[in-house]
């Protein structure tokens, strides 16, 4: 196969060597809209930025400039850049034949004075501004380093398309990946967006030392919200027992390599949201996505406590203590509701 990512951030890179070691031999490209970066990957055979001291395959082709000239003839593109840059690349995209799928996890944050970006999640963008692209999400618990290691994974690829479920498996099941196929794109998405959002509260939880209970609570009462938006929005409810529902909330909620788990230890640890968002040095989704994800629910009528208070906590509205008191300060309730 011939696989183009666009995107040379952690997660790309290591999706791009992971097809680049697939044993059926995929010719595989990673494009960097950055030339010097892609000058030197191509001169030190890794990512220094993103991905240090794991050396790239010697198959894998690292590119950059205009990537239009780069999918023609392809058989799968992946785009593996943040929410925010993904509706310029769908635009970009616009009359690619070849099936498409995206990396990212999260809502799209609404732009100032603007209506029409109203928290979308990835796919509802796609419906929007490249409705022609045959298209789907490649999700599930995978932090990238492991990935990059070959260290065993199990991903999903979500589409209403077979192709492009299809083109997913054969790009990446491998002896290290298990590639599970589904065709709940809104369930998948919201799994990937909104356990971004809860690993932020899970990473204060511990960052307060506020003991493994709570952290079990978090992360259980957090699949509820999650599950109960999710089917708000139309998902189907077993998908958030899968991998890109409870499996990716418990990687990120509980594992040290999250950006967005890190952001919550920061917070705890007294640095404001700048510094915390400054010292990752990659993209933490669930910072750009909480508040969109609490506006959503809202206009769904969604209860969702643990988002409220990860948002207000963001916007300074609580400090960390503040926003345990006020998740422990409500009333009891019923478990199933
Ligand atoms: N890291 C992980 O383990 C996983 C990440 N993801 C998801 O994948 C997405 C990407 O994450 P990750 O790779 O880790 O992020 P990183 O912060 O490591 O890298 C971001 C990458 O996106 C590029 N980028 C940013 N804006 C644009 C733009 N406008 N156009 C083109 N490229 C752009 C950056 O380029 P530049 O350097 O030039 O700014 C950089 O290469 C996120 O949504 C994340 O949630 C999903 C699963 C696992
Ligand atoms: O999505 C991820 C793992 O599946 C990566 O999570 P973070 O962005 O929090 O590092």
């Amino acid at each position: 196969m011939k696989i183009i990512v666009l995107g040379a951030g952690a997660w790309g890179t290591a999706v791009a060597m992971s097809a680049a070691q697939h044993p059926a031999g995929h010719a595989v490209t990673l494009w960097a809209r950055d030339a010097a970066q892609a000058d030197q990957m191509r001169a030190e055979r890794q990512n220094t930025r993103y991905l240090p001291r794991i050396p790239l395959p010697p198959s894998l082709t690292v590119a950059d400039g205009a990537f239009a000239t780069l999918w023609p003839g392809a058989d799968l593109v992946i785009v593996a850049t943040p929410m925010a840059a993904l509706r310029g690349m769908l635009q970009a995209l616009r009359g690619c034949a070849a099936p498409v799928a995206w990396l990212c996890k999260g809502f799209e944050a609404a732009a100032a004075g603007s209506s029409d970006t109203f928290g979308l999640l990835a796919h509802e963008i796609q419906a929007l501004v490249a409705p022609e692209l045959i298209a789907g999400v490649f999700s599930g618990p995978s932090f990238a380093q492991e990935v990059a290691l070959g260290q065993p994974t199990a991903l999903v690829a979500a589409s209403a398309h077979a192709k492009v479920r299809d083109a997913l498996v054969s790009a990446f099941h491998s002896p290290s990946v298990r590639v599970y196929a589904n065709e709940d794109i809104v369930g998948v998405e919201v799994g990937g967006a909104v356990k971004n959002v809860l690993a932020i509260a899970t990473g204060l939880c511990d960052g307060l030392e506020l003991g493994l209970n709570a952290r079990a609570a978090l992360i259980t009462r957090g699949l509820a919200e999650m599950t109960r938006l999710g089917l708000a929005l139309g998902a189907r409810p077993d998908t958030f027992m899968g991998l890109s529902g409870l499996g990716d909330l418990v990687l990120t909620a509980t594992g040290d390599l999250s950006r967005n788990r890190r952001v919550g230890m920061l917070l705890a640890e007294g640095k404001t949201l700048q510094q915390a968002v400054e010292s990752l040095g990659h993209v933490a989704e669930g910072v750009y996505s909480a508040r969109t994800v609490a506006q959503r629910a809202a206009a769904l009528g969604v209860d969702m406590p643990i988002t409220r208070a990860v948002v207000a906590l963001l916007d300074g509205q609580l400090t960390p203590s503040d926003a345990v008191v006020t998740l422990m300060g409500r009333g009891p309730a019923s478990e199933l509701m």
